[in-house]
């Protein structure tokens, strides 16, 4: 088995397009990692970076142990799928399975026997004597995850395999590459801009954006716990509510965190409060997920904030509720790197992204909030009024244009800096 380790690894396309940012990453043996993010931000090329179709720019990659900077893709060991795996038309489902192996020199018997087996794993078994054209797109991309993996790879690549499949054939698939790729233990990066099929598939998931790795974490880390405010926007549907606020800090080092119109209170004993203590006035962004508030019409002992409640939405399985508190509501596309300086892409080592810790708070305090900037600056966010997005129970006497008080669970707030980085050390 193989592992994968990106020390520093950049890519500047026709000498001025960074397309991946000094990227750091380990890739276990045996590992599913999934490379999450937006269009652009990278993940392709890193993959392509790792199956040897494109040349470094910067950094190095390791391929069990070995430095396979300079390796030929052919020597890499590595498999790759991509969203529409191409096949010989002329040759049969099973004829296309095998085809790598005969290349290979492999015995026919031999050949057929593991095209079998792998059919039956992907449930083609009763397609292989068709021709490529007779197939549904789920089965002819399954019989390409099969041409790829028959000659058992020591790492598989997959480029948003399933993108072009609808919904329950993804699904279907989703399930089947997780248990093949696990049944054959071999070390995968799985690209793809689809949460569900990052959160259900991987191991760990590198959140990527703007060429850079925001966040790397197991899926409950980096959805429960997300290092930064833009892994938290990516990650969940509602997206979370990010709330532009500013640290207040009144006697005896009791925390609030002042919306504008409101306010919440960080309990004494919260270990944000203590980090925050030392940092009255500073700006910060609040992340709450839509199940961090508890709407009621009657006011209640836990209530925090008091709001119009504008919309209400039945979605299925839950009913969404549009707020308005009246408070600043931040774009999490937006917050995080366009706060950084321009950046020279005729520099392709970089330092290390910082955690997130005091000493980043710190700094803050020497800056002037974002608002009062110059106008050219890139480091104002998207600021704009809108609704806290809120999960409600069914509630007749939740009505549109009520008042609605809002109970808030501190525990379930993610407080960042405004670079969009976590306050608090999240440990992975
Ligand atoms: N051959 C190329 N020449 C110049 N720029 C390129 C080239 N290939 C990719 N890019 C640019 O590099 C950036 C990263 O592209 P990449 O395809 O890796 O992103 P991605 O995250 O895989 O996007 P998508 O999800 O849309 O496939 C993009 O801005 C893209 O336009």
């Amino acid at each position: 088995m193989t592992g994968i380790r990106l020390d520093a690894v950049s890519k500047v396309y026709g000498g001025r397009h960074l397309a991946v940012d000094n990227v750091s990453l380990d890739v276990p043996a045996g590992e599913v990692m999934v490379l999450l993010g937006p269009s652009g931000c990278g993940k392709t090329t890193l993959l392509r970076m790792i199956a040897g179709l494109e040349e470094l720019t910067g950094g190095d990659l390791w391929l069990g142990g070995s430095c396979a900077t300079d390796l030929s893709p052919k020597d890499r060991g590595v498999a790759m799928v991509f969203q529409n795996g191409a096949l010989y038309p002329n040759r049969t489902a099973r004829e296309n399975i095998m085809f790598p192996l005969r290349m290979a020199g492999e015995d026919v018997a031999e050949a057929r026997t593991k095209a079998a087996g792998l059919a039956k794993i992907l449930g083609i078994d009763k397609t292989l004597d068709r021709l490529p054209g007779t197939l549904s797109g789920g089965q002819r991309q399954r019989v390409a995850i099969g041409r790829a993996i028959v000659r058992q790879p020591r790492i598989f690549l997959m480029d948003e395999p399933l993108s072009n499949l609808d919904a329950t054939m993804r699904t279907e698939l989703r399930q089947e590459i997780g248990a093949m790729v696990r049944d054959l233990n071999v070390t995968t990066v799985y690209v793809t801009h689809d949460q569900i099929e990052a959160l259900t598939l991987a191991d760990r998931i590198a959140v990527m954006r703007d060429g850079r790795i925001e966040d790397v974490g197991t899926p409950t880390q980096v959805f429960n716990n997300p290092a930064t405010a833009f892994t938290a926007g990516f990650l969940g549907a509602p997206r979370i509510n990010l709330m532009s606020a500013t640290i207040q800090v009144t006697a005896h080092h009791r925390v609030s965190l002042d919306l504008g119109a409101q306010t919440i209170s960080l309990p004494p004993t919260d270990r944000r409060s203590m980090i925050l203590s030392r940092h009255d006035g500073v700006h910060v962004i609040v992340g709450a997920r839509s199940d961090a508030f508890t709407p009621t019409v009657e006011r209640g002992d836990s209530d925090q904030l008091l709001g119009t409640l504008r919309t209400l939405e039945f979605h299925g399985n839950q009913w969404i509720a549009f707020v308005d508190c009246g408070v600043e509501m931040l774009n999490p596309d937006l917050v995080g790197p366009r706060t950084r300086p321009p950046h020279d892409v005729t520099q392709t080592r970089h330092a290390a992204p910082r955690r997130s810790t005091l000493t980043s708070l710190a700094r803050l305090l020497l800056r002037r909030p974002p608002a009062t900037e110059s106008a050219d600056s890139t480091a104002t966010p998207t600021h704009r009024r809108a609704d806290l997005v809120i999960e409600v129970d069914p509630n007749p006497a939740l009505e549109t244009g009520t008042k609605v008080h809002l109970g808030v669970d501190p525990a379930k707030l993610h407080i960042f800096d405004q670079y969009g980085h976590r306050v608090d050390r999240v440990t992975r």
